[in-house]
């Protein structure tokens, strides 16, 4: 269960009804809560110009607070730890306990302006992806991260977390959905994608841009508050678990094998990153009705090209209940998949959300 923490210098100031430790309650700032749950921005290397090889979430919300005390002049700070790993092992049981947790200490409580998430980079764009799609009570959910180690020369964690919570404080961030903030940009969660393993320009919106920036440390929105085309909120409140979901990569002579082992070993459902708009081979696509019409199971067919449509017309006949990912990558289509599974929902009603992402 998660950790409350505070500065570790100085006693609590104050605690909320919630059981959220404050180390200051100046009632002319807001207040906002860091969930932790671990990744870059808390870890730490063996020299300073170490930039990989460190090791992962060994420094607590705690400690990155203190780092950064200039967040205390922005908002009243309460701390969570809900986990402290790389984002690589970020569980869909985490995930569900970390919604669950914002929706009830920070959408439930007038008091509380908004929330941030700090998390490793890798995955960073699942967790936000659903965060985006299961909290949605018009405040700010922050999620950021750090490519380089608390202990380098010029590490991104302390300004990146130093705006993340400036953004979440800001009555100018409500009703924008979860949104990234890294490297001075404000991106929404629904469709920002990380595109560099190793350099601090990483997070980008490929097709879809920014909603805004940072400079000095002030968030500037270009657009007011904008809900990106066919998002679905799902109401996570009554989900106990999220079906497991395989993510398969397309190639040429790629085996329908891969396909019937998965659902064998497991999977409720499948997400294809097929060959540019969903493509898969002839044989393959066979297997893929057969799975849709005797199996029941759903077959997301999204696209290993790191951008653009699968269009519904693009794949397969019109014999099964065929799932388009519309704009939405594999690993955010697997995200979906999951919740709507988890939400009882049949290949009909599962397509229909994926097409709502396409405007057609
Ligand atoms: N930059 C990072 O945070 C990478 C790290 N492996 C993680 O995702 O936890």
């Amino acid at each position: 269960s998660p950790i409350h923490v505070a500065r570790a210098d100085s006693p609590y100031v104050y605690t909320n009804s919630f059981g959220l430790n404050f180390t200051q309650m100046n009632a002319s700032l807001p207040n906002v809560t860091i969930f932790a749950t671990g990744g870059t921005i808390a870890g730490s290397g063996s020299s300073n110009t170490a930039t990989t090889g460190y090791s992962i979430g060994s420094v607590g919300v705690l400690s990155l607070v203190d780092a950064v005390p200039e967040v205390l002049n922005i908002s009243n700070i309460a701390g969570v730890q809900i986990s402290n790993v790389g984002s690589e092992d970020v569980t869909s049981e985490i995930l569900l306990n970390l919604s669950k947790y914002i929706n009830k200490v920070v959408c439930g409580d007038s008091t509380m302006a908004g929330a941030v998430v700090t998390h490793g980079t890798d995955t960073l764009e699942e967790s936000a992806f659903f965060l985006d799609a299961t909290v949605n009570c018009g405040k700010p959910v922050v999620i950021v991260g750090a490519m380089r180690p608390s202990t380098a020369i010029s590490a991104d964690g302390p300004y990146n977390l130093l705006e993340a919570v400036t953004v979440a404080a800001s009555n100018k961030s409500t009703n924008r959905g979860a949104l990234v903030v890294l490297n001075d940009r404000i991106a929404s969660a629904y469709y920002v994608t990380k595109n560099n393993a190793n350099t601090l320009e990483t997070f980008k919106p490929i097709e879809e841009g920014f909603l805004g920036t940072l400079v000095s440390d002030v968030p500037y929105y270009y657009y007011p508050p904008v809900t990106p085309t066919g998002k679905t909120a799902i109401d996570v409140s009554n989900i106990t678990s999220i079906p497991r979901v395989d993510i398969l990569y397309a190639y040429e002579d790629m085996s329908n094998d891969t396909l019937y082992n998965a659902i064998d070993s497991g999977a409720k459902g499948i997400v294809i990153a097929g060959a540019g708009a969903g493509g898969t081979s002839t044989s393959f696509n066979y297997a893929i009705e057969d799975v849709l019409n005797r199996l029941k199971v759903p077959v997301v067919q999204s696209t290993r090209a790191n951008s653009g449509e699968v269009p519904l017309s693009d794949i397969g006949s019109t014999t099964a209940s065929h799932i388009a990912s519309g704009f939405l990558d594999p690993q955010k289509s697997r995200i979906l998949l999951g919740l709507l599974l988890a939400q009882g929902k049949n290949l009909t009603e599962i397509s229909a959300v994926f097409h709502g992402s396409t405007d057609d």
